[in-house]
């Protein structure tokens, strides 16, 4: 620990409702007189220690301070104007030099950790702290035992003291990440560092990028060229490289940053093409999604509760039993696809309804004609030789050294975008789950999260679809080593299930209280640490972490490294 840098003057406690309404939240907060001196360095987000009754020392984080000199404190507007000017003229002076009548008031926040200032060890726990002890600033070490993870290249660096931060990417990772910033905060630089990272620490990882805004090519350019990948793309591309070259950068909005090196990106995405590491895939237009066991073991209940003659429900329940026995005996979950093995179940339950003896008119007849019907005019083989969404599951399962390690799945119509989200999804939890192997472990990034999972899937279209395979991401994924990163512009607009399953956020301005107070709560952190967030500049983060991204979950302010910046490294063009 560094020498006392001032004395704890007062406590306060700050209660609000909760964000939804439904009760209170109270927080600590200490003021701290710190003698003013030109010299004194102060940021918010710096780590203090203060004694506390327990005999340890109390973590307090800066979140605010203020300077103040003693002279001004009664200086009102009742005092003669000359008078004022006089005083302003001598406090304004001893800015510069000090003076013993002034003083700079620090409000910080406690931390929910103690400390055992012999061993320099950190555990979890409040002790209230003695008034007018002296409090400390943690040394350049100590605080670096406290917010650095030893493993992984840094990802930027603490604002105020330039520690350099590094977080542990693997744990981050398997509690799933989230990133939320106002827009043009710098969230996809920042999620485009972090898939980087990953990349780079973790041997065993694939990424798979979901790409409405068809940015990632380039923010990820360097990355798709130096490890196995695919760019899949629903536009159907021309069969020559250059124009398909041509075409696909055409699509793409290289960034002024970048716009030096279009030509490089314009010769290197033919290469890509070549390599067939960009190309079209298939994707069934939302008219042709095809029915999923799920989907009929719900039209069956949906037939029973329906007002339908007492007399068929029996045959009805014999169907569900039946669809269920099937199911369990071809291992088929509810996301499968309907196939041809239903119509012999089909076949068993119109025998049945015959020997009810049931009217030919009966509308179970039609029921099960429908079915028929439906199963021959769809064809569910796969449609072409085209990359489909079953190929990309294989690939992204594929526990090989040569297979391919980055996607960027790009489909900028919404709507496709939500099918092809929670179809690659499911389809790689199933098969996952019939696997013996938990390998390769998978990092899935939605962008623009809340039109995957919105916190109101009534209105838009396939938002439940996709809402439901992201949720069930996000709350079974970690036992099949299937992970998730989410960004959004705004926390409100998202389903708060999926928040609660992320352990590790990355906040920049949030400029909506509902926002910042929805992670103060959900992390226990005071809304005056949340609120300096306003004050963050593009590439600036509060990064708050939950048993998983940093050893002790202290909120740290950091700047962020450019992805730009890395981006032209590799390229060799800096
Ligand atoms: N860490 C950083 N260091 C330097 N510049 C940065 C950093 N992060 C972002 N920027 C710059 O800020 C700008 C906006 O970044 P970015 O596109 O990532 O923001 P965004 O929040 O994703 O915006 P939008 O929501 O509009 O897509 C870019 O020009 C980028 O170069």
């Amino acid at each position: 620990m560094e020498g006392p840098i001032g004395r704890l003057r007062e406590v306060r406690v700050v209660t609000r409702p909760t964000s939804d309404g439904r009760g209170t939240i109270s927080f600590r907060s200490f003021v701290i007189e710190v003698p003013y001196t030109p010299e004194l360095k102060l940021s918010v987000g710096r780590v203090l220690a203060v004694k506390s009754m327990g005999g340890e020392m109390l973590l307090l984080e800066i979140v605010d301070f203020l300077p103040l000199h003693y002279s001004m404190i009664n200086l009102e507007g009742s005092i003669p104007k000359e008078i004022r000017d006089e005083v302003m003229d001598e406090v304004e002076r001893s800015w510069e030099k000090g003076s013993p009548e002034s003083w700079v008031e620090v409000y910080a926040v406690p931390v929910g950790y103690l400390m055992d200032s012999s061993k320099v060890t950190f555990r979890r726990g409040y002790s209230p702290p003695f008034p007018a002890s002296a409090v400390y600033q943690l040394s350049r070490e100590a605080y670096q035992r406290l917010v650095c993870s030893s493993s992984s290249e840094p990802l930027g660096r603490v604002l105020g003291d330039g520690v350099e931060l590094r977080i542990d990417l693997e744990k981050a990772v398997r509690y799933h990440v989230g990133v939320f910033a106002f827009t043009g905060s710098g969230k996809s630089n920042l999620v485009s560092l972090l898939v980087r990272r990953a990349l780079g620490t973790m041997r065993n990882l694939k990424v798979v990028v979901f790409d409405i805004s068809m940015e990632y090519f380039t923010l990820l350019f360097d990355q798709l060229v130096r490890y196995n990948s695919r760019v899949l793309t629903a536009e159907r591309l021309p069969p020559s490289p250059v124009e398909a070259s041509r075409r696909f950068m055409r699509l793409h909005v290289v960034p002024e940053e970048l716009d030096d090196l279009r030509d490089k990106f314009r010769v290197t995405t033919q290469r890509l093409i070549e390599e067939e590491k960009v190309r079209y895939m298939y994707v069934p237009s939302s008219s042709q999604v095809l029915m999923t066991y799920g989907d009929l073991v719900d039209l069956v209940n949906g037939q029973i509760s329906d007002n339908y003659a007492a007399s068929q429900k029996p045959v009805l329940f014999t169907m569900l039993q039946k669809l269920d026995a099937l199911m369990r005996e071809n291992k088929l979950s509810k996301d499968d696809i309907v196939d041809e093995r239903v119509n012999g179940l089909l076949d068993e339950v119109e025998e049945v309804a015959n020997r009810s003896k049931l009217r030919e008119t009966s509308s179970i007849f039609s029921f099960i004609n429908g079915l028929r019907s439906y199963l021959s005019s769809t064809n569910v083989e796969p449609v072409s030789e085209d990359y489909d969404i079953e190929k990309l599951a294989i690939e992204i399962l594929e526990d090989s050294e040569v297979s391919p390690r980055l996607f960027v799945v790009e489909s900028p119509k919404v709507e496709e975008a939500r099918f092809v989200v929670s179809n690659v999804i499911n389809e790689v939890m199933n098969r996952r789950k019939k696997m013996f192997s938990a390998s390769p472990s998978v990092l899935f990034v939605l962008d623009e999260a809340q039109e995957f999972i919105p916190f109101d899937t009534r209105q838009k279209n396939m938002s439940e679809k996709s809402s439901e395979a992201v949720e069930k991401l996000l709350r079974q994924g970690r036992k099949y080593h299937l992970h998730s990163l989410i960004s959004s512009q705004r926390l409100a607009y998202l389903n708060t299930n999926a928040l609660q399953q992320l352990h590790t956020y990355f906040i920049s301005t949030l400029p909506r209280p509902y926002d910042r107070q929805l992670v103060g709560e959900t992390f226990a952190i005071s809304d005056a640490l949340l609120d300096r967030t306003l004050e963050l500049e593009t590439g600036e983060w509060l990064l708050v972490s939950f048993k998983s991204a940093t050893p002790y979950d202290i909120p740290v302010f950091f700047r962020a490294e450019n992805n730009f910046a890395e981006l032209r490294r590799a390229l060799g063009t800096t």
